[in-house]
Parts: structure tokens; C-alpha cells; sequence
């Protein structure tokens, strides 16, 4: 399913929660929302799956205007909060015959979908808990559950891995994986990079209503890479090293100290990175330390988010 996300202006009485976001997400992507509190990430998606409008701009899914095919693009789109619902008291099975009630999903083969589902997201051996009694991963997985029982081809998920431990978010990254490989579009937010950086296909780096990023992983790495330069240190042939690097057209940028210490702007990949090393040393260069400013992409993008 292909989304256009047109110019979308959102204001909560005074607050401006979006300011004139633009993207495009492809079939089948896994995309990401990234952003602080606050940036806008549930009003845009909440937007998208056509629980609350905007202001001005539009959403077009498959060619289809979400605000004049509401009805069709909602049965097209699985919605996950990132809050949790008041249906606390009722039994598991219960609560997820309750949504599919509400799509007028009744009868045996719907609660055999709803138990499958149940089975398939780990939680076959709780249809009889209560809602309340689930752990919070668990609660998730059922959140996931639930948006899924009317088989959308969208599935809009927020937050779904804050507060889980590390296994609950590797579970839930193979579960996504999973049914993106089935064909499902997949768009989920996080304000931590690396939650789900590697499960992303693109990437949109929202703050204050504005996309200040967007694109494919490898180009939003490339990006961070570049404001975060290779460091440096020759201890002999600094001639030869300035040759080496000045022939490599991933080389954008490059600054010598006095003590030999080299500031390398770098597009490209990991792997050309590697080869660069390679080349050098092989030159004759050498070298007592070769790393990035930053110690990982996160730390770079709290610097570009500040
Ligand atoms: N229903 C509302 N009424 C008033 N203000 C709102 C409402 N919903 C969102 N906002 C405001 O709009 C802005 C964007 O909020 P939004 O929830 O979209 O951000 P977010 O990126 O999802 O943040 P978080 O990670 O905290 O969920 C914030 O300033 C928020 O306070």
C-alpha cells in the first residue's frame, strides 16, 4: 500500500503539533517515526489512520483521499496506541471479539481468527486472563492483536516497544518482520534511534511539526555519518595518508591538525570505510586510532535533534 502524506497542518489550540509534513512511504516499507516528546509523531499518525483530522494537506492511500474514503481506508489500517485502552476488566478473548464486534466481525470463524492471532503473538495460553493481569509486553502484543483482526493491509504502530525489556522488543521486531514478509505495510515511532533502526526500511526524523530527515536507512545513516567525522591519528607517512584520502571521492572533507590528527567528513558506506583503512595502512600510513567522534548513530542524532 502506497501512502502520500501531503503538507499536514495540525494545531491543538495553541500548539502547533504539525507544521507541513510531506513523505511518502512505499508498499510493503517498514517505515519509522523518530522524534522527541512531543514532536508530533501520534498526531500524524493518528492523522493517517484517519482518527482525527488535519487542519490542511491530505493522506492519500493506494489513490484513495483518507478523508473522503474514510470508511474503506480504515478498513485498510490497523491502528496501535502507544497508550493502553479502559477495557481493562474484561478476559482477553473478550476484548479482542469486542474490536472485531466493532468491525462486524461476528461468528465461529472470526473467534478462530481471534485465537489464532492470540496464538500467533505468543499469548495461546492466555485467553482466559484479564486484560489487567497481562504484563505490559504482553498487553502490547495483544494492542498488536487486536489491530490486526480485520486483516488491514496498514498497520500504524506507536511506540509499541517503549517499555518493553531487550527480548519483548526483539520479539516484537521479528513479529513485525513477520508480517511485513506477509505484505504488510508497517509504519512505527519511537523517540530512541536504535529501536528501530534495524528493523526500518525509511526513516522520517520529525521535530516540531517539521520532517527535519527523511529516506532510506542507508541514506539517513550516510547523513549522520557525515556530521560525525572519522578521527585520525598518523604517527607516520601524514603525507602519504593526505595522497590516499584525497583520491577517495567518499572523502567530503578533511581536516589536518598540527599533531597529525586527520577530521574526515565520510560518505560512504561501512564497508568503503573498511577499505580506506585498508588502503592506507597498505600505503605505508601509520595509524594508532581510527574511529567516529560519536560513539554510535544514536549519539549523533541527539546531536542533530538539539
Ligand atoms: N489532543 C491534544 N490536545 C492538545 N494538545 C495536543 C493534543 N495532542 C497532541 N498535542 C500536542 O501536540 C504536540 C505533538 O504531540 P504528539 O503527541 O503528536 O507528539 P509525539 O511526537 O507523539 O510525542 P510522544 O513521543 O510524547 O508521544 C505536543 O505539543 C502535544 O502536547
Amino acid at each position: 500500500m502506497m501512502i502520500e502524506i501531503d503538507n499536514l497542518v495540525k494545531s491543538f489550540g495553541k500548539t502547533k503539533a504539525l507544521d507541513g509534513i510531506s513523505l511518502r512511504i512505499g508498499d510493503s516499507e517498514i517505515y519509522g517515526f523518530v522524534g522527541a516528546n512531543g514532536a508530533g509523531k501520534t498526531t500524524t499518525m493518528r492523522i493517517i489512520s484517519g482518527l482525527i483530522p488535519a487542519d490542511s494537506g491530505k493522506v492519500i492511500i493506494n489513490g484513495l483521499d483518507s478523508v473522503k474514503n474514510i470508511k474503506q481506508i480504515k478498513s485498510k489500517i490497523g491502528y496501535v496506541p502507544d497508550y493502553f485502552g479502559v477495557y481493562d476488566n474484561l478476559r482477553v478473548t473478550e476484548y479482542m471479539e469486542f474490536f472485531a464486534a466493532a468491525y462486524d466481525l461476528t461468528g465461529r470463524e472470526v473467534e478462530k481468527r481471534c485465537l489464532r492471532l492470540l496464538d500467533e503473538l505468543g499469548l495461546g495460553d492466555k485467553p482466559d486472563f484479564f486484560v489487567d493481569d497481562l504484563s505490559r509486553g504482553q498487553k502490547q502484543r495483544l494492542g498488536l492483536a487486536r489491530a490486526l483482526v480485520h486483516n488491514p493491509d496498514i498497520l500504524v504502530l506507536d511506540e509499541p516497544t517503549s517499555g518493553m525489556d531487550p527480548k519483548g522488543r526483539i520479539e516484537t521486531r521479528d513479529i513485525l518482520r513477520r508480517l511485513n514478509e506477509e505484505g504488510k505495510t508497517i509504519i512505527i515511532s519511537s523517540h530512541i534511534l536504535h529501536e528501530i533502526s534495524e528493523l526500518v526500511t525509511g526513516l522520517a526524523v520529525i521535530e516540531k511539526g517539521k520532517i527535519v530527515m527523511s529516506g532510506s536507512i542507508e541514506s539517513i545513516e550516510t547523513k549522520m555519518h557525515i556530521e560525525n567525522p572519522i578521527i585520525m591519528k598518523v604517527i607516520k607517512n601524514a603525507d602519504i595518508a593526505a595522497e590516499v584520502l584525497k583520491e577517495d571521492e567518499e572523502v567530503l572533507n578533511l581536516t589536518i591538525t598540527e599533531d597529525n590528527e586527520f577530521y574526515i567528513s565520510y560518505g560512504g558506506s561501512d564497508e568503503d570505510e573498511g577499505y580506506l583503512l585498508k588502503r592506507l595502512v597498505e600505503a605505508g600510513v601509520m595509524i594508532t586510532s581510527f574511529c567516529r567522534r560519536g560513539h554510535d548513530l544514536e549519539s549523533v542524532f541527539i546531536k542533530i535533534m538539539e
